[in-house]
């Protein structure tokens, strides 16, 4: 595992040895070393008491992370033993807290009560046994969990490629994940391949990888583990494709699985990995996972992690929700609903039908307004259907999840009615028959069972409505009833001694006594009461006694108490029973929950907002009418209120003008020129972010919208250093541009904002260029490109789906307006003093920067633009120049030479130093060295 512990290089002495070599461990000890070699690489959260102990290095490493102090206890092998604890009713705190770190935990309780180990004689130890691996991708409990977001288990799997369409693509081998959320029971498997991985895994975001050990050993894989919260290496035997099949059968409890559907050898593999590892993180309780739903490998947009990260989509870029594109159009009212909403923005569709069924249900609760408020108040009072069922299978419940399944299911009977009073989009009728087909009694028999206020443990009984048990109510009754026979008693007793101030208490070690006061004593203790009370305590000015009639009182308490729990239990239990034999029924209406939330939190969201419902076929629109940013106009609206300058909306249109004879269509690139500051990046950003809620199934913001579905979307945007990978600013910009250039199809939206900058002008200008071109001619997709080189508008002569766009300003007095208004045409210049001063750059700077500029501006920069169109052959003559007529020239040896070696790089995987090495070499071949 990515783990701070598996990193752990302490002192030997700290690590437990097994006893031997005749030192004397004593046997709590050697029952602790038994245990922690048996789950190596976890924490080991030893119980003692009301305490989880831990021992050794994992007492040092949990001290550290958790702010808790270091003690010691005894010795071992002449050393102090170092220890710290932490409270069991804290133990969840604590838990995140060292999840979070990196840290996976076995929890051992004590197996028995400390009166059995007694019976096998005074030395002998609290049997004790590891009830539960806590991993990072295997949480349930609301309190570790972000009740916002999924919480996800992946395995990788790898095989060679046999024979079939999938068989050898890339490198070799073909790839499949598997999915699981133990915490909501949904289970996905994906086949993806070694090019798409990190764009997967960036859409997914585990919270937990597992691969096998020879995977996660590849030098080329490393980079892409080191992005991700926790990566558990696991043995090849995991992974074991020929009894995979087996185990999956066995895990879901069915002969074959042919009824699942057809799954390829590596996603069989990869959902058998994830199964084992939850059977064995959970010590055989079985979480109530759905059965394996396959994703089509085309059916989402594919987006990289760079661009995830430059959009801001779930989390912006210093990791916050709130800013994010996620967080400004989230309108659920349920957590599971903000779940679902932020899984369906991370892989929105590429199918435009099924884009079209989500939109239309948006569509119907946009228009019936009346019927969306009632939706949203019932589905405010639903619990975390899917949460709550997770940790009954698990036996991690408690009585208020119970009561929440009741609660949730009842809510659902509600709206599926709600939904089928008119007619409504299929969609909303599927989600509405889902949650209609749940059986009635069970909720009945729920909201009967359970009291309105509950504890939080069944443990300790006392979450039974009365009413509900007749033989539970007789038996309550009688425990209550002795309560009051005890003061019965006490009255009695108070009449017959004489002494008013007699009372009858309560403590562990006596049970019920009477205790009275010293001067009272003498008479308790004379004929003819010395033959009924007992002297048991004498304490400063006060006696206890007890009496024959007080004990028999207090067995008949303590056995009415018991067995009234003991009633509870059974009654949990069976409850328990009734949910989990519904349980595939509570799933699907924790989804179609979640979906009726989503549906009418961006129906809110479009009426609030004033967005409309985007088109969205099969062509290569792009036609964007009154497009805003929904994050940046929010943020405007909000610090400035209605007085403030509203958002200014903006058109794009990059739609495929008619192809010409023989020429495949592609769409349209707009070069966007504009001062600092004008609105250029908002611009570019706002057209992806559209692009992104109306293939999700949003509305979106602007006055109309029209496009065809967009494959895979790209944007280099900001610069961002890299130094855990020890890339320059300027190595990621061209390591990300390359990985634009080398996949974009005519289906992709690019964005690029300022290639080029981060390096000398000439240089910057000269790759904004070529990769301008290619783009245009080569990859032809719909794109942005926003520069400060305003030489790149000269292109727009040669290229002709190029169109030259800038935003406009306004100088007033010396000083620079932004109207954030995108019209056609270029900027004539940048504006970048007026901004520098607006920023407080001092006056003296600013007035030098002005005489500087001056005398640059006179040296005529159009013209090297105007020589490279006039002096350089057109890209595409270049590059596609058909071979030369005449006799065939042979190849040269050295330039083939060269050739494999450049196919053999991998720029992705290279630091500045590798490529400057294999630079070197290249040029050396080159020279035919
Ligand atoms: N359409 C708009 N309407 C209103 N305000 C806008 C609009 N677009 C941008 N702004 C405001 O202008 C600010 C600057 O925008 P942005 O960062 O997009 O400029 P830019 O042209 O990319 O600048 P630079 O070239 O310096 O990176 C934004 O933070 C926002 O507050």
């Amino acid at each position: 595992m990515n783990t701070p512990a598996s990193d752990a290089t302490e002192p030997a002495h700290l690590t437990p040895k097994a006893a031997g070599e005749g030192e004397r461990v004593t046997p709590m000890m050697a029952q602790y070393i038994e245990i922690k070699t048996a789950n190596p690489g976890s924490l080991l959260f030893y119980r003692m008491g009301d305490f989880y102990e831990l021992f050794f290095e994992d007492a040092e490493l949990a001290s550290r992370a958790l702010g808790i102090v270091l003690t010691k206890r005894g010795k071992h092998q002449g050393e102090d033993i170092p220890m710290c604890g932490v409270p069991v009713e804290r133990a969840e705190e604590y838990l995140h807290k060292l999840i979070a770190a990196g840290y996976r935990v076995a929890v051992c309780e004590q197996t028995e009560e400390p009166a059995e180990a007694r019976k096998r004689g005074p030395k002998s130890v609290v049997k004790r046994d590891v009830i539960r691996l806590v991993t990072p991708g295997t949480l349930t409990e609301d309190a570790l969990l972000d009740a916002r977001r999924d919480n996800v288990l992946a395995s990788l799997a790898r095989v060679k490629g046999g024979e079939g369409e999938e068989a050898a693509r890339g490198d070799g081998y073909v790839y499949a994940l598997a999915l699981a959320d133990i915490s909501t029971g949904s289970f996905r498997v994906a086949e993806t391949d070694a090019a798409r991985l990190a764009a997967d895994l960036a859409r997914i975001e585990p919270a937990e990888l597992l691969v096998a050990d020879a995977i996660y050993d590849e030098p080329g894989f490393k980079a892409l583990w080191r992005s991700l919260p926790a990566v558990t290496p696991l043995p090849k035997e995991s992974f074991d494709g020929a009894g995979a099949e087996r185990r999956l059968a066995g895990f879901f409890q069915v002969a074959t699985l042919e009824a699942f559907g057809s799954f390829s050898r590596a996603e069989l593999t990869a959902a058998a990995a994830v199964v084992a590892y939850i059977e064995r993180t959970q010590l055989g309780a079985r979480p109530p996972l759905s059965r394996p739903q396959r994703e089509a490998s085309s059916a989402a947009m594919v987006i990289d992690p760079a661009t995830r990260a430059n959009l801001e989509i779930l989390r912006t870029t210093t990791g916050d929700r709130a800013g994010s594109l996620c967080a400004s159009v989230d309108r659920t009212v349920t957590s599971a609903g903000a779940r679902l909403l932020a899984r369906r923005l991370a892989e929105p569709l590429t199918d435009p039908a099924a884009i079209a069924g989500r939109l239309d249900a948006v569509e119907h609760l946009v228009e019936e307004t009346a019927l969306r408020g009632a939706l949203r108040e019932r589905l405010a009072g639903a619990p975390d259907l899917a949460r709550a069922l997770s940790r009954i299978a698990l036996g991690r419940a408690g009585p208020r999840d119970l009561a929440g399944i009741g609660r949730g299911l009842r809510e659902g009977l509600e709206i599926a009615r709600l939904i089928a009073a008119s007619p409504a989009p299929a969609e909303l009728v599927e989600a509405a028959r889902v949650l209609g087909a749940v059986d009635p009694a069970l909720v009945l028999t729920l909201q009967a069972a359970l009291d309105d206020e509950l504890p939080l443990n069944r443990r300790d009984g006392g979450f039974t409505r009365p009413g509900y048990s007749d033989e539970l109510d007789a038996t309550r009754a009688l425990r209550d009833e002795s309560r009051r026979v005890v003061a019965a008693l006490e009255r009695r007793y108070v009449e017959e001694t004489g002494v008013r101030a007699l009372k009858i208490r309560h403590n562990a070690v006596l049970g019920y006594y009477v205790e009275v006061s010293q001067q009272n004593a003498d008479r308790l203790r004379e004929p003819p009461f010395d033959v009924v009370f007992v002297h048991r305590q004498t304490m400063a000015g006060a006696m206890r006694f007890t009496s024959t009639e007080l004990a028999e009182l207090e067995a008949r308490i303590a056995s009415a108490g018991e067995r009234a729990l003991a009633f509870e239990q059974r009654i949990f239990d069976d409850l328990v029973a009734r949910v989990m034999a519904e349980a595939e029924a509570v799933r699907a209406c924790a989804e179609a929950l979640a979906v009726i939330d989503v549906t009418a939190g961006l129906a809110k969201l479009a009426v609030d907002e004033g967005h409309v419902r985007p088109e969205v076929d099969g062509g290569l629109d792009f036609r964007i009418e009154g497009g805003r940013h929904p994050v940046v106009e929010q943020a405007l609206r909000r610090d400035h209120g209605s007085s403030g300058g509203p958002f200014v909306a903006n058109d794009c249109d990059l739609s495929a003008p008619e192809a010409g004879k023989g020429k495949p269509p592609s769409g349209r690139i707009w070069l966007v020129t504009g001062p600092n500051m004008a609105g250029k990046s908002t611009f570019l950003r706002q057209n992806a972010l559209i692009a992104i809620l109306a293939q999700a199934g949003s509305f979106v913001p602007a006055t109309s919208a029209r496009l065809g579905v967009v494959d895979r979307l790209f944007s280099r945007v900001g610069a961002a250093d890299d130094l855990a990978r020890g890339r320059s600013t300027f190595m990621v910009e061209m390591v990300e541009t390359a990985a634009i250039l080398n996949q974009a199809t005519e289906r992709s939206l690019v964005i690029l904002d300022e290639i080029g900058r981060g390096t000398a002008t000439f240089d910057g200008l000269s790759i904004a260029w070529a990769s301008l071109e290619h783009l245009h001619e080569v990859n032809r997709c719909r794109g942005l490109f926003a520069t400060h080189f305003h030489e790149l508008t000269a292109l727009s002569q040669r290229l002709p789906r190029l169109v030259n766009a800038t935003v406009k300003v306004k100088e007033w007095e010396g000083e620079v307006i932004f109207l954030h208004e995108v019209v056609p045409g270029a900027a004539d210049r940048s504006y970048g003093i007026q901004v520098a001063k607006l920023a407080g750059l001092p006056p003296m700077v600013v007035a030098r920067a002005r005489a500087v500029l001056t005398e640059l501006e006179n040296a005529d920069r159009a013209a090297p633009a105007q020589r490279i169109l006039d002096d350089l052959p057109l890209f595409a003559a270049i590059n596609r120049a058909p071979p030369p007529a005449g006799p065939v020239v042979k190849a040269d040896p050295v330039a083939e030479a060269v050739k494999t070696a450049l196919a053999g790089l991998d720029p992705d995987e290279m630091s500045p130093r590798e490529a400057l090495e294999a630079l070197y070499k290249l040029k050396g071949m080159a020279r035919g060295g």
